[in-house]
């Protein structure tokens, strides 16, 4: 299966890449271009970013793309309720693989708070997040099982953050994988960004990228809210 095989909605764009180095040298370009459009448009650029294992190469080759970096605000589609040093923070990833060289200017707002629960962890959260500009650039990822940020199938707080009409902006979730406890930026949050990427690898992920396109219910496949306009897909094999 390649993605050219998939019958995306329209205004969904697609675009299929030879390997993940071409695959994120293409979306670092692209992502530097809407960040110069935006501080060009309104004088500074709001990044969201999610996770993961997929997205170092991308992060690394961003970090050298040439723009006023001091005009860009980084923050997490999602983090994982762990201190920043731990070695599951998405913080620390971010801190470790984006904010180096040119990027090491940008200012970063990450999601992660110490709290008596993680309940009163995303409550503190949710008022960090009033300083939160709209999203500019959104890049997400995708789990097998479907989920995207930690928009998990089944999480307790699904509903609620995937209600359109919501008014939280982040929502303590539970992942099935460690570190289970995790903070998510909900989907009002998430879909009011300009320019929303998903960046996935591998066949695997586009099969359950085509399944999920096929599923109407999406608290069983979460990336299944995402997938119309204005979104554009990077995939390599
Ligand atoms: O905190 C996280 O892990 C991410 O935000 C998560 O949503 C990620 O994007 C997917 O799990 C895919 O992860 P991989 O890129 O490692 O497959």
């Amino acid at each position: 299966m390649a993605i050219s095989d998939l019958d995306f909605p329209v205004g969904v764009v697609a675009r299929s890449h030879s390997d993940s180095a071409q695959l994120a040298q293409a979306l670092a370009e692209n992502v530097a271009g809407a960040l110069r459009d935006a501080i060009d448009s309104h004088g500074q650029a709001t990044l969201v970013v999610s996770g993961g294992r997929s997205p170092i190469a991308f992060f690394k080759a961003l970090s050298q793309q040439a723009l006023p970096w001091s005009k860009v605000l980084v923050s997490l589609a999602d983090e994982r309720w762990v201190p920043v040093s731990h070695e599951d923070s998405n913080e620390a990833l971010v801190r470790r693989h984006l904010l180096q060289g040119p990027a090491a200017e940008a200012r970063l707002l990450g999601l992660y708070h110490s709290a008596g629960s993680l309940e009163e962890a995303a409550r503190l959260t949710e008022q960090a997040l009033t300083d939160l500009p709209s999203i500019d650039v959104l890049i997400l990822g995708m789990g097998t099982d479907g989920h995207t940020a930690s928009l998990f199938p089944n999480s307790p707080n699904l509903d609620e953050a995937m209600d359109r009409d919501g008014s939280r902006r982040c929502l303590p979730m539970l992942a099935p994988s460690v570190p289970h406890q995790r903070l998510t930026l909900t989907l009002p949050v998430l879909k009011a960004a300009r320019l929303q990427i998903l960046s996935i690898e591998g066949q695997g992920k586009l099969e359950v990228l085509a399944q999920a396109m096929q599923q109407p219910d999406q608290r069983n496949m979460p990336i299944s809210a995402f997938i119309d306009a204005p979104l554009e897909i990077y995939w390599c094999p």
